[in-house]
């Protein structure tokens, strides 16, 4: 009988590569022929491996590579051994309704910076999820809302000047309106989370001013991580050193950012402290004092410790900042490449209003279904980040149609497959708002059609609290800038158009391109801008 010890190094690397050639063949010949999605059609390689799902999430180009599966498999794909990606609007709405018997997946569990804290995000427990979202849909009530107006509007008009500064009668430099909108949204975000700006809009030096790229940055690394072969490693080793090993790794305005959170919070507890001794009432209506002041239902005590209150700070910035100023960015696009789209924008605002003052929510702003369809129509171009958020099937799975979909299937809706779906939207990588807004040539069959099928905001008990706030900063911001500003796009500027020599998907020079990374990487629009000629 052989023993191990009798045996040379190389002998147990050639035994040991052995082994794991023969399972891994073995685990392939499962997945492919006896693995309970075997029926499922999809790309070969990824009936038995996590690969090509990792290798595009690597290229940021996952959205992309599933919309082509799709084009290719049909309505449901296969695109993991243990994953279903649909692209039907049926069956999303099935997915990511309040009562499916699913809930987000165990690979959520990366998203923390601190592994033993819960954000209303990244936690998968329905019941905890359901209490933290109470908790923080005060935070977007309609109140909530309206006062977060004026600081959008305030933002705006100290925004507009810096934009077209020196343009003199002539037009102002270039602007990347990917790096711009960037500040302007996160310097609106901290106001209204803290209650205090940092102003990272004005030009100048200014320590803040690359978080918003920085963080997207560690969102792409984490969100690798996610699709990728170790995300159980990590997870495993998350609260055993590595959370501490990243914060100490993250570049220096992150942590800057992290401190500024941390001090803001402890400032505000004490505060917070004071004034229920003394009484006092704040008057201090951000969205940090909503989650101060929340107290759990059923024992009357703060609803948050610390760790908590502080990754639901951060998960707030994160969420709200970036998602907001990718569809400012991709606005921007299509504005300055439709000409007559721009035109007709320009003429609605101008019509509608008799002073930039009179620009705030209300029947007026409602009445701008051109803006609001130009919105939409970006919305359903540029999906936040792109690709599905997914989900893990309970015990007792999850009917959709006839089929069963078994316990443990990570499932996703493709969004981004849904919206440049042809039958729904015809033409579907061209930017045309008139199918929002029913006419003679558009049918309100069809204008229902497209409203049925865009979950840029998601879907269910899950979807974004801050839809309204988001879609008002978006109206408030655009129709100010285009009321007080002339732009245009710098003449031959190609930046984030598609091209003839990308991946099949991104070749149409009509479309902004992103890189998904649950947020969005982009570059450009390149925009001009000047005063209103009058
Ligand atoms: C155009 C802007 C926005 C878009 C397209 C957007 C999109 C989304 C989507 C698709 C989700 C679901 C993610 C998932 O299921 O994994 C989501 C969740 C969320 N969003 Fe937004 N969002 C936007 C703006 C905002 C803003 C301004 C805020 C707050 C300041 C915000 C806060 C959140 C939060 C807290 C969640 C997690 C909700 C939960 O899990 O219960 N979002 N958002």
């Amino acid at each position: 009988m052989i023993s191990i010890a009798s045996l040379s190094i190389s002998q147990v690397l050639v035994i040991s590569a052995t082994s794991f050639a023969v399972y891994y063949v073995a685990n392939a010949i499962y997945c492919i022929f006896f693995h309970k999605l075997s029926t499922y059609p999809g790309p070969f390689f990824a009936k038995f491996s996590g690969l090509p799902s990792f290798y595009h999430t690597y290229r940021g180009n996952r959205h992309v590579w599933l919309w082509q599966c799709h084009e290719i498999y049909g309505d449901v794909v296969r695109s993991s051994y243990d994953t279903l990606m649909f692209s039907d609007p049926n069956t999303y709405r099935e997915i990511y309704g309040s009562h499916a018997n699913v809930e987000k997946a165990w690979q959520f569990g990366i998203w923390p910076k601190d592994a033993t804290a819960v954000s209303t995000f990244a936690c998968t427990n329905k019941t905890v999820h359901k209490r933290r979202r109470r908790n923080l849909e005060y935070a977007f009530c309609d109140r909530a809302v309206r006062s977060a107006e004026l600081f959008v509007a305030q933002h705006t008009d100290r925004w507009g000047p810096l934009l077209a500064e020196g343009a003199g009668d002539g037009w102002s430099e270039p602007r990347n309106m990917t790096e711009w909108a960037n500040s302007f949204v996160f310097d609106i975000l901290c106001d209204l989370c803290f209650g205090w700006t940092y102003e990272t809009k004005k030009p100048g030096p200014n320590k803040l001013r690359t978080v918003p790229d920085d963080v997207a940055q560690y969102m792409k690394f984490t969100y690798t991580i996610f699709y990728s072969p170790v995300i159980r490693i990590w997870l495993f080793l998350k609260p055993r050193g590595l959370d501490n090993l990243l914060i100490q790794l993250a570049p220096p305005s992150v942590r800057l950012f992290m401190d500024f959170v941390v001090d803001n919070l402890h400032e505000r507890l004490a505060q917070a402290k004071l004034e229920e001794k003394n009484g006092i009432q704040s008057d201090r209506g951000d969205m940090l004092s909503y989650l101060i002041n929340a107290k759990d239902a059923d024992t009357g005590t703060p609803a948050y410790d610390f760790i908590d209150l502080n990754e639901e700070a951060n998960m707030l910035t994160a969420a709200g900042a970036d998602t907001t100023s990718a569809v400012i960015a991709a606005l921007f696009f299509y504005l300055v490449h439709n000409a007559n789209v721009l035109q007709t924008l320009v003429s609605e605002i101008r019509t509608t209003f008799s002073s930039v003052d009179d620009i705030k929510t209300g029947k007026q702003l409602q009445s701008c279904v051109y803006l609001h369809a130009c919105i939409d129509e970006t919305l359903r171009m540029n999906p936040h980040g792109g690709s599905e958020s997914r989900r893990q099937v309970l015990p007792g799975g999850l009917r959709i149609n006839d089929t069963i979909i078994p316990a443990d299937t990570i499932i996703g809706g493709d969004v981004y497959a849904i919206h440049h779906n042809p039958d729904i939207f015809p033409s579907p990588f061209v930017f045309r708002p008139e199918r929002w807004i029913a006419s003679p040539n558009v049918s309100t069959a069809s204008v229902k059609a497209c409203e049925g099928a865009v979950f840029a905001f998601s879907y269910g008990a899950r979807a974004c609290p801050g839809k309204s706030l988001a879609r008002m900063e978006l109206a408030i911001t655009m129709a100010r800038l285009v009321y007080k500003y002339d732009f245009r796009g710098v003449p031959g500027g190609t930046e984030g158009m598609g091209g003839s020599d990308m991946m099949w998907g991104r070749r149409q020079r009509t479309q902004f391109q992103v890189w998904d990374y649950m947020v969005a990487h982009r570059d450009g629009p390149m925009v001009q801008f000047r005063g209103r000629v009058w």
